[in-house]
């Protein structure tokens, strides 16, 4: 990918159109300029891969800059893919890259500003209390963050599985539509290829389980993380909870005998105060718990997500409703929680295996 990146944006023109996706080199002193010489007050958050900074150019646009704290091979290579990746797509729910900059050891990406930040800051950070999420919102939000996901995996060339999709990882425009962002961890699947062997990287409690015994990375990988994503969006809920000091429980864990006993209303978000659409909360989250599944060959596709979202076909609805997953009497699904392991740094978690028959990149 270094090499590829090379390639791709090394050339001498400062402005790229590739298919109507449009961005540009920036230089550190125009990005200085831009965020006031990265002033703490500009500071919007912090990642794996550094410090991310709001500003605005000469022409009034805000700008978000995401900055590499330490250089390293493999932060460069964090930085190569991810300008690599959204460089070549352009989606109405994918975030828009503007641009980047390499001088010396300094790498910034330079996005688009999303006012309304991170899904994340709205379920369980700092703009929780406020209660912006309403159900219209949320739905609006699933169905976006839907259509991004499957853009990726049905419509790029090559296709692209993200590997982190989170709630993080979901930012909100000015009109709360989801944009999904952060595609350092992306990876194109090479035609043919059903997965790619790979080092596990992503967040607790969003990994498919064969990604995080395995290593074995499909756009199935991307389903699961996105039914967790869904069930979070409905239900306020963490995707691991602490119930006591000595264990915690999965919201799949959780969920899933709920929705079995057909008790819907019990998943809604409190916050919500009742008021939700019935219909489209069943939806979701028996869409979510499907996608959820430990077996991937029995998650949908994307495709199929989006369709079912939108609820445009009673005969699939139905289909869903009777999934062997929802009978009260069906065996619970294996316990997930044997997954989870206090890694100090969950997206350092090792390869544990590699199966043959896949392509193997331990990128
Ligand atoms: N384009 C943007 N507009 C507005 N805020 C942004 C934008 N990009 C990132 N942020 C904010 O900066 C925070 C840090 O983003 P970043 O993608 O670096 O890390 P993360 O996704 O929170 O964590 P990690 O890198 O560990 O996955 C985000 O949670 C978000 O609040």
């Amino acid at each position: 990918m270094a090499s590829c990146f090379k390639l791709c944006c090394g050339r001498d023109s400062d402005r790229k159109e590739q298919k109507g996706t449009t961005w540009r080199i920036f230089s550190l002193k125009e990005l200085h300029s831009a965020t006031n010489n990265f002033n703490y007050d500009n500071k919007l958050g912090e990642g794996g891969f550094g410090s991310v900074y709001w500003g605005q150019l000469w022409d009034g646009s805000q700008i978000a800059v995401k900055r590499l704290k330490v250089w390293s091979n493999k932060a460069e290579m964090e930085f190569a893919v991810e300008v690599e990746i959204l460089g070549r797509v352009r989606h109405k729910n994918l975030l828009s890259l503007r641009g980047y900059c390499a001088e010396g050891q300094e790498r910034l990406i330079v996005y688009d500003y999303m006012p309304n930040l991170s899904l994340l800051s709205h379920l369980h950070g700092q703009h929780s209390s406020e209660s912006l999420l309403d159900w219209s919102r949320r739905m609006k939000i699933a169905l976006g963050s839907a259509d991004g996901i499957s853009y990726l995996h049905h419509h790029a060339t090559p296709h692209i599985i993200h590997r982190d999709i989170k709630a993080s990882n979901v930012l909100l425009d000015s009109d709360f539509q989801a944009r999904v962002a952060d595609f350092g961890f992306a990876k194109f699947i090479p035609d043919g290829a059903t997965h790619v062997t790979t080092r596990v990287k992503g967040t607790l409690g969003y990994l498919a389980p064969e990604y995080a015994m395995f290593g074995k990375a499909s756009e199935s990988c991307d389903v699961y993380s996105f039914g967790i994503l869904l069930l979070e969006i409905a239900s306020g809920k963490k995707p691991i909870e602490k119930v006591n000091s000595t264990t915690k429980r999965t919201v799949t864990d959780w969920a899933l005998p709920l929705a079995r006993e057909k008790r819907f209303d019990e998943v809604a978000d409190p916050k919500l105060s009742g008021k939700y659409v019935q219909e489209e909360l069943k939806r979701v989250v028996l869409v979510a718990l499907v996608c959820a599944q430990s077996q991937p060959e029995k998650r949908p596709t994307m495709l199929e997500v989006v369709e079912l979202l939108k609820g445009e076909s009673k005969e699939k609805l139905s289909t869903l409703e009777n999934d062997e997953l929802f009978k009260v009497d069906s065996p619970l699904q294996e316990d997930s929680s044997e997954f989870i392991s206090e890694e100090k740094d969950p997206k350092e978690a090792k390869q544990v295996a590699a199966s043959g028959g896949e392509v193997t990149d331990v990128s």
